[in-house]
């Protein structure tokens, strides 16, 4: 047991798959992995861990924001031993051409700060996804029907985010969408050499204004579930 992680030493796979939500938590290991059991219930935030085609995999809530992502990553990699963490979430749109159901690759994570900011003073770290985990998703999201991008994503502090010219300025830089933890999930991993990457869908889209239903964010991504798995034991 860890402070917010009821799961008993070694119930934890090495590799582990965290989507913000927790309920998606729980469809993804039902609908993904061979036997799965329920290793975390702690504040709600569902844990399970089960087969997929052989390979031992966890799949973790981490709640909503780089502080709650922190505390379960870290927890994760130092007293579970996590080696492979791969997000896989819902994002915002930023770009015309990725649409929404669309699964993004996030290669970096610009934000405007992390839980980690204090540590680096007037450095601006670059969180980045690892690259060997960034081109088996690439190469598995080949050939499937929904638009895959790869490219710069933003991680920010406020869903209900008032810096429009925010948004605008990273857009015109190319960032591709917004989502709110990949980045401090990048800088452990760094910090504790692990192997991190964030698969995200489009659920929303800032410039159009369109949006998908809860259960749609809860149920309906199996392409970014698919494409994380392949990823990890490529
Ligand atoms: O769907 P999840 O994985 O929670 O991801 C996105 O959705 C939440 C905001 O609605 C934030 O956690 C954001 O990063
Ligand atoms: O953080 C997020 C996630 C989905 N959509 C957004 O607009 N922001």
């Amino acid at each position: 047991m860890s402070t917010h992680i009821g799961a008993k030493p070694g119930d934890i796979a090495e590799t582990v798959l965290m989507p913000g939500d927790p309920y998606r938590a729980r469809w993804a290991a039902r609908t993904f992995l061979k036997n799965p059991v329920l290793v975390n219930e702690v504040r709600g935030m569902l844990g399970y861990t089960g087969l997929w085609n052989g390979h031992r995999v966890t799949i973790q809530g981490s709640g909503m924001g780089m502080p709650s992502l922190s505390i379960y990553a870290n927890e994760l990699i130092r007293d579970y031993g996590a080696q492979t963490l791969i997000r896989i979430g819902s994002a915002g749109g930023m770009q015309p051409h990725v649409q929404l159901r669309d699964v993004v690759l996030a290669m970096t994570a610009s934000t405007t700060s992390t839980p980690s900011r204090a540590i680096f003073r007037e450095a601006q770290f670059a969180p980045c996804a690892d690259f060997g985990l960034l081109r088996a998703a690439w190469e598995a999201a080949q050939g499937r029907k929904a638009g895959v991008h790869v490219g710069p994503i933003y991680s920010t502090e406020v869903f209900y985010d008032e810096r429009e010219d925010l948004s605008a300025q990273l857009s015109r830089h190319g960032v591709l969408c917004v989502e709110m933890e990949a980045a401090e999930l990048y800088t452990l991993a760094a910090r504790h050499r692990r192997r991190a990457l964030a698969v995200l869908t489009i659920s929303d889209h800032l410039q159009t204004g369109e949006s998908l239903p809860a259960e749609d964010r809860e149920q309906s991504f199996g392409d970014m579930v698919e494409i994380a798995l392949a990823a990890a034991f490529a």
